[in-house]
């Protein structure tokens, strides 16, 4: 299932050539939308859509919340593509599959990816509703060696050895933050780190703790390979984790999460986190390289 091969560059070639034969649209933006939130792909005028299953090489969706279907469109006079449904590790695809829409993405001649999810809170301070500005993150199955870039490198795509310090962009993080307080949403955000869990099931009290005092934010089972991907090939990065939950961690809780209970306080925020993204990509600067100072 992991397999250590690599999705070639001629095959992201591949898939590329066949989207930009079938449409006219060249996406400066992508945006991978997390469970709950593919009605972003919903505002985008002058839409081209593809079912996974008609693109040549793509993985299908399996999960509840995740359409699966690439919308090309414009938004604020930027030409976007938007994957309403994404790829998870759980699902069974190999890392190189999960993240295989990223590179694709560089070769269609994307800037800027825009990653969202749904994620349980471990800070004290993050509540269900919350929107988290993804400063950095923690991606566990990485650290032992469950990485989309293990195996020979892709040159044609990025360094061997690739930088991860701030790898989410400073000034796009700024911009957001100045969006939500013209917006009056500022009280419901904040900045955080996100840490990648292989799922598919939540975690017990025990590894919450665990999570908690290591200084995690938020916890989710996705968007940490994308990011790896993206940050290797040279894609500025902008993420959003949706609070969907609080992760118990506490034994005298009856609380308990469910996928229904996620998709469900996703789809209550659903339209703040759109607006919240419709304008930073009407405001976010194209054909920048990324910004200077982009230390976490
Ligand atoms: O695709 P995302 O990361 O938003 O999905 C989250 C993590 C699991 O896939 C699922 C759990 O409910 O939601
Ligand atoms: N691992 C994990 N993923 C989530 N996605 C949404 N909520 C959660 C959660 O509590 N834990």
């Amino acid at each position: 299932m992991h397999s250590k091969k690599q999705i070639s560059h001629d095959e992201c070639q591949e898939t590329a050539d066949w989207l930009m034969s079938q449409t006219k649209h060249r996406p400066q933006v992508a945006i991978i939308c997390g469970s709950g939130l593919g009605m972003l792909a919903d505002t985008l005028k002058c839409q081209v859509s593809f079912a996974y299953s008609d693109i040549p090489g793509f993985p299908q969706s399996t999960v509840q919340g995740h359409a699966g279907r690439l919308v090309f469109g414009e938004l604020k006079e930027k030409t976007c593509v938007c994957m309403q449904g994404r790829f998870h590790m759980y699902e069974g695809h190999s890392l190189s599959k999960t993240t295989f829409p990223v590179r694709v993405f560089k070769l269609l001649g994307v800037e800027t990816l825009i990653v969202t999810n749904a994620a349980g809170s471990l800070a004290d301070d993050l509540q269900p509703g919350d929107i988290m500005i993804i400063k950095d993150h923690v991606n566990f199955p990485g650290l032992v060696g469950l990485n989309p870039l293990s195996g020979p490198n892709n040159d044609e795509f990025g360094p061997r050895f690739p930088a991860m310090s701030g790898c989410y962009d400073k000034g796009l993080r700024c911009l957001a933050m100045e969006i939500a307080k013209q917006q009056g949403i500022a009280s419901l955000m904040q900045e955080g780190v996100y840490a990648m869990v292989g799922g598919p099931n939540f975690e017990t009290i025990a590894e919450a703790k665990l999570l908690y005092r290591l200084g995690v934010d938020a916890v989710g089972m996705s968007t940490a390979p994308e990011v790896v991907v993206a940050a290797h090939c040279g894609l500025r990065v902008f993420g959003l984790s949706l609070i969907t939950n609080k992760v118990v961690k506490s034994y005298e809780d009856s609380d308990s999460v469910s996928h229904e209970g996620v998709l469900s306080a996703s789809q209550l925020r659903s339209h703040t986190v759109q607006q919240l993204v419709i304008d930073l990509i009407g405001r976010m600067e194209i054909n920048n390289s990324k910004t200077t100072n982009n230390a976490v």
